[in-house]
C-alpha cells in the first residue's frame, strides 16, 4: 500500500467538497474523488478550462457524482440485470483506495481499487497515468473457475462551450442503437451533432473503431479519445427537457457531452477463469487548426 505523500506531486485534499487525490506536475493537474474512484478534473499544462465537467449541484454521497469520469462496472446501465439494481453498477458508489503509485518521467501513475466489493465474483483495479495525456485503464480479473461476463464504461463528461455547437468525429457510417428510440438501430451520417428536435442523444455505437474527436469551436479545442479493447462508443446528453428533471444537471445541460469508452449493449465481454480483461482510454487535448484535417498538438 502506498500513501499519497510518498509520491511527489500527489497529495490528499478536498475538491468540490469531496475527499480527493490532487495531482500537480509540470505536465498537468488532476483530481480524483475517492468516492467513486472518479477523475473529476484534468487540466493539461497551459491551463484552459477543465477537460472534464463536474456538476455545480452535486448530490451528497451515496448518490453517484454527476461529472468527471464515473466508472460503470461490472455492468453498464442495467445491461443484462434485473430492474432493481443500481444504474451503472457498484464501482461508482464505492470508496476507492490508492494501492500503488509512482512519479514517472511523464507525470504520475496511480493504481486504485474499490473497497467493499468483496462479495462480487470479480476483482477490479484501475490505473491512471496523468501527464500530457490522461490514460485510464480498467482491469477486471476473474479469480473463479467459470467464465464471467461484464459490461463497463468510462463515462466521460467533457466540458464544452455549448453542446449544440460541438461535433464528434469518428462515428460516420456506424449503426447506433438509439436509447431515446427504444434502442432501435439507426445509421450515423457524418459527425455526431446534437439533433435539433428533440435536442438530446443517448446513442450506443457497437463495434466502434476506438478513436473519437470532440470538436468544440467555442473553446477552440479538440479532445481526442483513443480506446483500446472497448468496442462501444456512447454519446449522451439528456437535453433540456430530461435535464430539467435532474437536480444535478438542470440548466447546465449545454455545458457537457458524454463521450464514453465502453463495452456495452451487444458488446459483452467474457472474462475466462483466471484471466484479466483490460479496457484503456487515452484523452488528449489539441487546438483546432482547420475544419476537416487532423488536430494539431498545442505546444506546452
Ligand atoms: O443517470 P445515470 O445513471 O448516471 O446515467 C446517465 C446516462 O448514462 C449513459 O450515457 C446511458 O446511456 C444513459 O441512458 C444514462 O441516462
Amino acid at each position: 500500500m502506498t500513501t499519497p505523500e510518498e509520491i511527489p506531486g500527489v497529495r490528499v485534499g478536498t475538491v468540490a467538497g469531496l475527499d480527493a487525490l490532487i495531482v500537480e506536475t509540470p505536465q498537468s493537474t488532476a483530481a480524483i474523488s475517492l468516492f467513486g474512484g472518479q477523475v473529476i478534473s484534468f487540466v493539461p499544462a497551459g491551463g484552459g478550462p477543465d477537460v472534464l465537467w463536474l456538476s455545480p449541484h452535486l448530490a451528497d454521497p451515496p448518490t453517484p457524482l454527476r461529472g468527471g469520469t464515473p466508472v460503470c462496472w461490472p455492468y453498464f446501465a442495467r445491461d443484462g440485470q434485473p430492474d432493481d439494481v443500481p444504474s451503472h453498477g457498484y464501482a461508482r458508489t464505492a470508496t476507492w483506495v490508492l494501492t500503488d503509485g509512482r512519479r514517472t518521467g511523464r507525470g504520475v501513475e496511480l493504481d486504485l481499487e474499490p473497497s467493499g466489493l468483496d462479495d462480487l465474483d470479480l476483482r477490479l483495479r484501475m490505473t491512471l497515468r496523468i501527464g500530457d495525456t490522461l490514460e485510464h485503464g480498467l482491469h477486471t480479473h476473474n479469480p473463479g473457475t467459470a467464465p464471467a461476463t461484464i459490461t463497463e464504461a468510462l463515462h466521460n463528461y467533457f466540458r464544452v462551450a455549448d453542446v449544440t455547437r460541438v461535433r464528434v468525429r469518428g462515428l460516420d457510417t456506424l449503426t447506433y442503437l438509439d436509447k431515446f428510440d427504444h434502442s432501435n438501430p439507426h445509421v450515423q451520417h457524418g459527425d455526431w451533432a446534437l439533433p435539433e428536435e428533440p435536442a438530446r442523444s443517448d446513442r450506443l455505437y457497437p463495434d466502434a473503431p476506438g478513436t473519437y474527436h470532440l470538436i468544440d469551436p467555442g473553446l477552440d479545442r479538440e479532445i481526442q479519445v483513443s480506446v483500446r479493447d472497448g468496442r462501444t462508443a456512447v454519446v449522451w446528453n439528456p437535453g433540456a427537457d430530461v435535464a430539467a428533471g435532474m437536480a444535478d444537471v438542470g440548466s447546465s445541460w449545454r455545458e457537457f457531452v458524454c463521450v464514453e469508452a465502453a463495452n456495452a449493449g451487444p458488446d459483452v465481454v467474457v472474462v475466462p477463469p483466471g484471466a484479466t480483461h483490460s479496457m484503456w482510454q487515452s484523452i488528449s487535448v489539441h487546438g483546432i487548426t482547420d475544419g476537416e484535417g487532423g488536430p494539431t498538438v498545442v505546444p506546452s
